[in-house]
């Protein structure tokens, strides 16, 4: 049996990009004190307070100074990183995109947000991302020593069918960086981490920045952990914190042989298509 030591850390977002990083160092030198770690995920917009406002003062080009931070950490604890969320700053346009690197800092995905997230309900939640961000193209999978990890962001993750393509190209964990919110996520949050786990029969992973009621934003925090079996393994409050979790992929196909799912779709009755931009 193989695990990957999967570090989860919820931050309590600060308007100080630097000081974000110091405590996700922070929560790496304490976990590495403790266990050997594989993997490290941080949340959607882990360097500025998750408001319309922010993204385009903190937004930075691909291969900019967070950038290189962020690949200089994977390098230096020998990690693969999930790399949360950040705007990033291409030509006229930003996107809320997450990158990961290998543990040598090489940058092996990105992972543009695909669904905006712009909502108005009407006693809670209202934001409009589309007033300031620009929608990604393409579904994201990447491949570890492991095995293969899909990767989608926040409000990507209510589409069932997104989740499903990357099980079609091999995916046996989801990555979630997110900042889900006061309204939807005390009833969805859980919700959608448990169905997308058992439709799929994949790990489902979220990491949220932790509650701040001061924020113009509160996000729910309680980043969790869910097996391919729809067991909830772990799970924080609201508070900053962290996780440490033993993620198996043999697991993931014990399951798939105990209860086919996955064999069992009539792909001959229906199917979820997907155009691969990246290679048209
Ligand atoms: N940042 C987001 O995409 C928030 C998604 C969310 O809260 C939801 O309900 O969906």
């Amino acid at each position: 049996m193989i695990f990957i030591k999967t570090l989860v850390i919820q931050i309590d977002v600060n308007s100080n990009k630097l000081k974000n990083i110091s405590t996700i160092e922070r929560y790496i030198n304490l976990a590495i004190n403790k266990s050997k770690i594989d993997l490290v995920i941080l949340p959607e917009m882990f360097c500025c307070p998750y408001d319309n406002k922010n993204f385009p003062v903190y937004c930075e080009v691909e291969g900019g100074n967070l950038y290189n931070i962020l690949s200089d950490i994977a390098k230096k604890y020998n990690i693969y990183l999930v790399a949360g969320s950040i705007p990033e700053k291409d030509n006229s346009k930003i996107y809320n995109t997450s990158y990961v690197f290998d543990r040598c800092g090489n940058k092996i995905a990105k992972h543009r947000k695909i669904h905006l997230f712009d909502i108005s309900i009407d006693t809670g939640q209202k934001f409009l991302e589309s007033d300031t961000l620009s929608s990604g193209n393409d579904v994201t999978v990447f491949d570890t020593e492991f095995g293969k990890i899909g990767l989608c962001i926040c409000y990507d993750f209510r589409f069932f069918e997104i989740c499903k393509i990357m099980v079609d190209k091999g995916a046996k964990a989801i990555i979630v960086p997110a900042s889900f919110n006061m309204t939807t996520g005390p009833i969805h949050w859980e919700l959608l981490f448990k169905s997308r786990a058992v439709d799929n029969q994949v790990y489902t992973i979220g990491c949220s920045s932790s509650r701040n009621n001061n924020s113009s934003y509160i996000s729910y925090g309680n980043s969790i952990l869910v097996s391919p079996f729809g067991e909830v393994l772990n799970r924080l409050d609201e508070k900053e914190g962290y996780f440490i979790a033993d993620i198996d992929f043999s697991y993931v196909e014990k399951i798939r042989n105990q209860l086919p799912l996955l064999k069992h779709r009539r792909n001959d009755l229906y199917n979820v298509s997907y155009t691969d931009n990246s290679k048209v």
